[in-house]
């Protein structure tokens, strides 16, 4: 099977040495497409890198029938449409630590630019004016930096700004003040940011959140003279409300490494001298971009080899080794979910996924997205995948929990499905035996011991004598070896349930011939 790439964005040559070493991936560069023109090429490929240019939209994934990853070679992903991606089940994956420094060095680049005017002074000497006046700056030392998200590159322009002797002061709704507190900088709401700092640069994501989180409002608030840096995302700034703080005089100066629509080749806040801009240079080192390039063609490798990729953007990243730890019990979460689906036919209204023992201690959503995911192929088919399994879920009205209790019944970690559906409920259990592996323990309040794997035949029927000879003989008839057998039943005459385990897979005639046996109300062969 070969995988087919498509490169989209200009990325770093050697970096994308992991997939040209693939023998499975064939790797095709087109960094020059239209959007047409990628509408038109993208169904022939199994998986997309892109920088921050190519728009990966709603319709260019409509039209990627084979689409199955997306790699961001880079941080911000809000040149893809994340929802739309999920919904076909596409994963999407980034390279989030590889950019950090030169995005922290750039902003600083910035910072110190645009406090002593440099690009200014150097424009003027270009044009042969030695001009001493017009540009004097400001001292960096002892002002205040105030930082709008203290995430990976906030938090490493804070440490640099303190080697230039400056206040550090952030805003970060996500952070606890102990944490900023453990990191040694100062914390605060907004609002005291902004009235407070004589710099502010933001470091957030763009997203629904905070856009024009720095709005005409926020500059009301700001110290007259304040300057502003963007070295994140352009659209965090209103670039509307930014030019009229400029033309006011409330900012005296702007860096902008990006911009609301990218790329410009004309801009009215370009036309501002108090203004300076780089083309969205943040990332633009060798080192980043080696650094994304391999992070990105490795996550593609992996995810194309089912090994775990080390940075999804659309489904919750856990490490390596917690997933190594968890692959029997997800293994185990997926024979369940078969099992409970095959005895539970009709529309689902609910699925439980509740964990108990050493298991409520771990990360257990991979558990329920395995879960759900193998219950809803059954109904949907085999593009359910654990990308799109829960926002398939939530569209089709499927109420999901997940929860964890500490009755364990005497194991020491146990897994319980119930399903809900528009007739009954179903309810199954399992757990990983220390040494012995996986066994389903309990199906539908029975009592069982049944390793999950091969042929099985799960009969529900009247206890009365006589059924489980004639059900033998039946099976003997057909050549049908039975390995295991478990017995369990409500009480004497009443309902009961076998589960036997054959040696070979079973015609639907047989399976029906069984059920054809007076007292046999239910019977389901199911291969696990
Ligand atoms: N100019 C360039 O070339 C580059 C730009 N970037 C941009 O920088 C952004 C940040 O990158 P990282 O630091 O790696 O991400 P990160 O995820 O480590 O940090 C983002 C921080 O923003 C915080 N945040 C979220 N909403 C917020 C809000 N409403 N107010 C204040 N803080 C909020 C988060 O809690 C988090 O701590 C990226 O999303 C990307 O858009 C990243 C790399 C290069
Ligand atoms: O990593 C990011 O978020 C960036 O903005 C870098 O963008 P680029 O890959 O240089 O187009």
């Amino acid at each position: 099977m070969t995988y087919n790439i498509l490169i989209s964005d200009p990325l770093h040559k050697e970096g994308i040495t992991p997939l040209l070493n693939h023998k499975d991936i064939h790797v095709d560069i087109h960094t020059d497409l239209t959007s047409e023109q990628l509408v038109a090429k993208i169904g022939s490929y199994d998986g997309l890198l892109v920088r921050s240019q190519t728009q990966v939209t709603k319709e260019l994934l409509e039209h990627a029938r084979n689409l199955k990853i997306v790699g961001r070679a880079g941080v911000g992903v809000d040149n893809i449409d994340l929802d739309a991606a999920t919904e076909r089940g596409i994963i999407v994956v980034n390279a989030p630590n590889a950019n950090t420094n030169s995005a922290a060095e750039h902003t600083m680049a910035m910072i110190m630019a645009l406090s002593r005017k440099i690009p200014q002074a150097y424009f003027a000497l270009k044009n042969h004016q030695w001009d001493r006046k017009n540009y004097v700056g400001v001292e960096l030392k002892n002002k205040t930096l105030g930082i709008i998200g203290l995430g990976r590159i906030g938090t490493e322009v804070a440490y640099r700004a303190k080697g230039q002797r400056m206040k550090v002061f952030a805003y970060d709704p996500f952070l606890s003040p102990e944490k900023a507190e453990k990191m040694g900088i100062a914390f605060g709401t907004l609002e005291e940011v902004l009235k407070t700092s004589d710099f502010i640069t933001v470091h957030t994501p763009l997203m629904k959140e905070t856009k024009h989180l720095i709005n005409e409002e926020a500059f009301n608030l700001m110290k007259p003279g304040v300057q502003i840096v963007n070295c994140a995302r352009g659209g965090i700034i209103d670039e509307e409300a930014l030019y009229k703080a400029i033309i006011s005089k409330k900012v005296a100066g702007a860096a902008l490494d990006v911009f609301e629509k990218e790329p410009i080749h004309h801009h009215v806040l370009l036309e501002l001298p108090e203004v300076i801009a780089t083309p969205h240079l943040g990332a633009s080192t060798v080192e980043a971009q080696k650094n994304v390039t391999i992070d990105v063609s490795e996550d593609v490798v992996n995810f194309f080899a089912g090994d775990v990729v080390r940075n999804p953007v659309n489904i919750p990243s856990l490490p390596l080794d917690t997933m190594n730890k968890l692959a029997h019990h997800l293994t185990l979460a997926e024979k369940l979910g078969t099992l409970l689906i095959h005895l539970t036919e009709e529309a689902i209204e609910e699925i439980s996924v509740i964990f108990a023992g050493d298991l409520s201690d771990m990360e257990v959503s991979a558990f329920t997205r395995r879960t759900v995911r193998t219950i809803l192929r059954r109904h949907l088919g085999p593009h359910v995948n654990e990308v799109n399994a829960l926002y398939l879920a939530k569209k089709r009205g499927i109420i999901i929990h997940q929860g964890k209790t500490s009755e364990k019944n005497d194991f020491t970690n146990l897994l319980t499905l119930h399903l809900k559906t528009t007739s009954g409920t179903g309810c199954i259990s399992g757990t990983i035996l220390n040494g012995l592996g996986a066994r389903i323990v309990e199906i539908n309040g029975y009592r069982v011991d049944i390793i999950p794997e091969g042929h099985i035949v799960f009969i529900h029927h009247t206890d009365q004598p006589g059924v489980i000879g004639r059900l033998g003989s039946l099976l003997a008839e057909y050549n049908i070896n039975i390995a295991t057998m478990q017995v369990d039943r409500s009480d004497v005459g009443g309902d009961a349930i076998m589960v036997l385990k054959i040696d070979r897979k079973i015609d639907i005639h047989v399976v029906h011939e069984i059920q054809a046996m007076m007292e046999i109300n239910d019977v389901k062969a199911i291969d696990l």
